[in-house]
């Protein structure tokens, strides 16, 4: 028997989560959720057949996990709500909140709670997300293989030990899918500027990035050997590969990734 679970917020990253559940013939009676926002309520409902209330109470009592899916800004003041029933029934806490940590968690919801921080991504509406996981020391085994028996529905999962490097994570494989967005933009947009038709620059930039994201996964070579076998010795590859390097694009990678995983940290502070 599935257990039951109580999503707290029905935003996006919720509905990809359980359309991953669903997908995986999870039992839909087993699935509640809490969202304020009526059309989002009304279409959760419809759409996917489960039960969606606004009453973050409600829906937490009684089940075995409670999912905290809501914007790091308002997980306090979600929390405070849920304070003396967390106390009372003891759930397994999950969060996918950039930032928030499983200590704050774990304090605004009175302590001595197991809490595992998850941080998903985008595709996982496909099934083809990537999720870091890191469990505080309340988390037993049994509780540890739920999380990734349900994250594992929408793609793969890696365990991370130093709950620190969760904003890594979040820098690298949260954010990640909008980083491969900007290239793919950046790329249609110069070809349209040669004089590329918008729909052949668009279909060719969108097939250039599924092919080499499959090669990159289904290959078994690494990231440089297939990087190398684009690029003929002064052909126009290394031309552009040369153009990224002297613009410095490694640098601003790094300069980006530093960046999100500050923004990580400061969201914990601001909100705590
Ligand atoms: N989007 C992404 O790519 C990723 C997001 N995350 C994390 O996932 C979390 C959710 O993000 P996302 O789904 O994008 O955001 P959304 O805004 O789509 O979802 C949050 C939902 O929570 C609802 N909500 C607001 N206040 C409350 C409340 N008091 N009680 C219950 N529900 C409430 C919101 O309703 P309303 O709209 O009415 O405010 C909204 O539907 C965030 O913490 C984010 O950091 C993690 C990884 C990737
Ligand atoms: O931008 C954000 O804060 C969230 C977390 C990772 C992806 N989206």
């Amino acid at each position: 028997m599935d257990p039951q679970i109580a999503f707290i917020g029905g935003g996006n990253m919720a509905r990809s989560l359980i359309g991953g559940l669903l997908a995986q013939d999870f039992d839909k009676s087993a699935i509640r959720v809490s969202e304020p926002y009526t059309p989002t309520r009304e279409a959760l409902a419809s759409e996917l057949g489960i039960t969606v209330l606004d009453d973050n109470r409600r829906v937490a009592a009684g089940s075995a996990v409670w999912l905290f899916a809501v914007k790091p800004q308002v997980m306090k003041t979600v929390c405070a709500e849920l304070r003396e029933l967390a106390q009372a029934e003891r759930p397994l806490v999950l969060s996918i909140a950039a930032g928030i940590t499983a200590t704050q968690l774990d304090s605004w919801l009175g302590g001595g709670l197991p809490v595992v921080r998850i941080m998903p991504n985008t595709p996982a509406l496909l099934g083809a997300g990537a999720n870091g996981l890191f469990a505080n020391a309340r988390v037993d085994a049994a509780q540890k293989a739920l999380a990734e028996r349900l994250f594992r529905a929408t793609g793969l999962c890696t365990w991370i030990a130093d709950e620190a490097l969760m904003d890594t994570v979040t820098a690298l494989s949260g954010s990640g899918p909008a980083y491969v967005f900007l290239l793919c933009e950046a790329m249609q947009a110069a070809a349209v500027k040669q004089g590329l038709p918008a729909e052949a620059a668009r279909d060719l930039a969108v097939q250039t990035f599924v092919g080499a994201a499959r090669m990159l996964a289904e290959s078994g070579e690494s990231v440089e050997v297939l990087r190398q076998r684009v690029t003929s010795p002064n052909g126009t590859t290394h031309a552009a590969i040369t153009a990224f390097e002297d613009g410095g694009l490694r640098r601003l990678v790094q300069t980006a990734l530093d960046a999100a995983t500050a923004r990580g940290i400061a969201l914990s502070r601001e909100n705590d």
